[in-house]
């Protein structure tokens, strides 16, 4: 509660003390309307009374209105910021930094806490006008008997400690039910992305339902359960201390005290009244924990969240002119870094320097970095060491965005939008239908308004897809990870005989990771790398000549 109510009035402070004082009001309305009908119950109707009960009853509507709306508006508002707030974080945090937190941390995030903290947020409104309710009540019985009251609150304090203690105690239920979600988006993501590989064992399918997914999903079960049990069992004892202590108020204390026999009637009209309230406000609880629980998530992965330096679009993103001809890496560095592994994988240190209007392949065996060094040419991974720079000129942390615009980049794990995104060509659609053609899709896919009629294609027709926002993107650099690895032997030919060389005709700086060494004779330059270190940086002729040179003597 304490957290939810910091969260929103962080968000704004002014409304959220508007909310309350209408909230109080709203109280004041309630608890007047409880005093006119009490005294009315015992004194009988005046015309005062009416009247004043009458514009009490005017008031109440209008407080509790404003009250409501402006703790809605004020609870969605610190909802919306939370969400792009995070949304922000994410898409501002270093590539290397969202890989270590993993997508299913994420998920549970965006898809279990935000939900979660949504509908604490939607009863923190009634919440507040019933707890105000309940504050009323009891100043209205201490102004009616402070003793009645004295012994009243003792017995209060005594329900709420009763609760509230074992309520503690849900908490770490909650969190443990909260840590098993994690668990449980791995093994989701797993089903649904691993469907082949499910399907095709039986005893997989069994050992992953069994180890993974039920047992995270037996976990936050459990702990849910256990959370919910101890509120509902202190809910239950509140709503008993509430009866009991309505029953010492009728039976024992006219025994006890020198009060009068209507003031214990009164007080026991104001105790049956908030009783709803109370109920409603111990109701509200575990949605309220949980709420606490999940913001505590999201600001932990919020704070740990690094920004890149600087903020994101501080620097135009044109900042590095278009007239630069040659990239260099120098001494760069990259490690994996795994806790409690000494075999951490290292790059480099890398020193390269690349032309613009050349064809250049990555080559190497699995694992040996080029994806890795892929990524930091592009500017995805910061180097650890050393430093890139563009015609000699070292590329500061406040260009890193700037420098990233040098390149459009299809990595084998691509993702398609079905939207041309962040394309404002006047002719897009016309230009999309032209490349369309280009790549031999002209008959599956339709392009209306920057939009694709589809992207359920084969993988090989994805890629092509890819290829197409890649060529309307239009940037000086291209960089492909393994993109013909899925094209048909035709296609194949095309993408390495035509359509690279054509980049290349056109100022391109092509860099190919690839394994298909029958057409290493097209490039220019061919980096083979080995365990995170250049092996050779030699022209691709010559590697193309010695292969043949290999293969024929082999078939000899
Ligand atoms: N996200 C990651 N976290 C930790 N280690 C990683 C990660 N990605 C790659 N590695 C490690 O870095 C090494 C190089 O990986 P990289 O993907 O760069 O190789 P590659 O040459 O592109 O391989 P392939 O030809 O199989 O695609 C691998 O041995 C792997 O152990």
């Amino acid at each position: 509660m304490k957290k939810l109510l910091a969260f929103i009035s962080g968000y704004s402070r002014r409304s959220l003390i508007q909310a309350l004082v209408a909230g109080i009001v709203c109280g004041a309305c309630n608890t007047s309307l409880l005093a006119l009908i009490n005294r009315t119950v015992k004194e009988g109707t005046g015309a005062n009374t009416l009247w004043m009960y009458i514009g009490v009853w005017l008031l109440l509507p209008l407080s509790r209105f404003s009250s409501e709306m402006l703790l809605t508006t004020l609870g969605q508002g610190a909802l919306y910021e939370l969400r792009a707030r995070l949304s922000r974080k994410i898409l501002g945090a270093p590539m290397r930094q969202l890989e270590e937190v993993g997508a299913p941390r994420l998920l549970t995030m965006l898809t279990e806490d935000l939900p979660v903290i949504t509908a604490a947020l939607l009863q923190i409104p009634m919440l507040c006008v019933n707890g105000v309710i309940v504050v009323g009540g009891l100043l209205y019985m201490g102004w009616m008997s402070p003793t009645l009251f004295v012994m009243v609150l003792g017995l209060m304090v005594l329900g709420v400690l009763g609760y509230q203690l074992p309520v503690l105690r849900a908490m770490r239920h909650f969190r443990k039910s909260r840590e098993a979600s994690d668990a449980l988006m791995t093994g989701f993501r797993a089903l649904t992305q691993g469907t082949k590989e499910l399907k095709l064992s039986r005893r997989r399918r069994e050992a992953f339902f069994s180890r993974s997914l039920d047992a995270s999903a037996r976990d936050y079960k459990e702990n849910h359960i256990r959370a919910m049990f101890v509120h509902v069992g202190a809910a239950s004892w509140g709503q008993a201390m509430l009866f009991a202590i309505i029953g010492m108020v009728l039976f024992l204390l006219p025994r006890w005290t020198a009060v009068d026999a209507q003031m214990h009637i009164g007080y026991a009209l104001v105790l049956l009244y908030l009783m709803t309230p109370m109920q409603m406000v111990m109701n509200t609880m575990p949605a309220l924990n949980r709420a606490g629980v999940a913001l505590e998530k999201v600001e932990a992965m919020g704070v740990s969240l690094a920004e890149e330096l600087p903020a994101q679009g501080t620097e135009s993103p044109d900042a590095i002119g278009p007239g630069w001809s040659q990239l260099q890496l120098a001494g760069v560095t990259h490690v994996y870094r795994r806790e409690g592994e000494d075999n951490n994988f290292t790059m480099g240190p890398i020193d390269l320097t690349l032309e613009r209007g050349q064809i250049i392949f990555l080559a190497g065996g699995n694992g040996s970095g080029k994806t890795t060094l892929a990524k930091l040419l592009v500017g995805l991974y910061a180097p650890e060491r050393g430093e890139i720079l563009i015609d000699g000129k070292r590329v500061l942390a406040t260009e890193r965005e700037a420098y990233r615009h040098l390149f459009t980049a299809i990595f084998s794990d691509f993702f398609l939008f079905e939207s041309l995104l962040g394309l404002d060509s006047p002719n897009l659609d016309e230009e999309a239908r032209n490349y369309l053609q280009l790549l031999q899709l002209q008959h599956k896919v339709q392009v209306a308004n920057g939009v694709l009629s589809t992207t359920d294609l084969s993988q090989g027709q994805r890629k092509r897809l890819a290829l197409l926002a890649a060529y309307l993107e239009d940037r000086p650099i291209f960089l492909f990870d393994e993109w013909a690895a899925d094209q048909d032997p035709v296609f194949k030919d095309i993408f390495y005989r035509q359509l690279l060389p054509e980049l290349k005709a056109k100022g391109k700086m092509v860099i190919v990771i690839s394994h298909d060494d029958q057409y290493y004779g097209i490039a220019d330059r061919i980096i083979k790398l080995n365990s995170g270190q250049v092996a050779y940086d030699r022209p691709g002729a010559q590697v193309s000549s010695s292969l043949t040179d290999v293969q024929s003597s082999n078939v000899g």
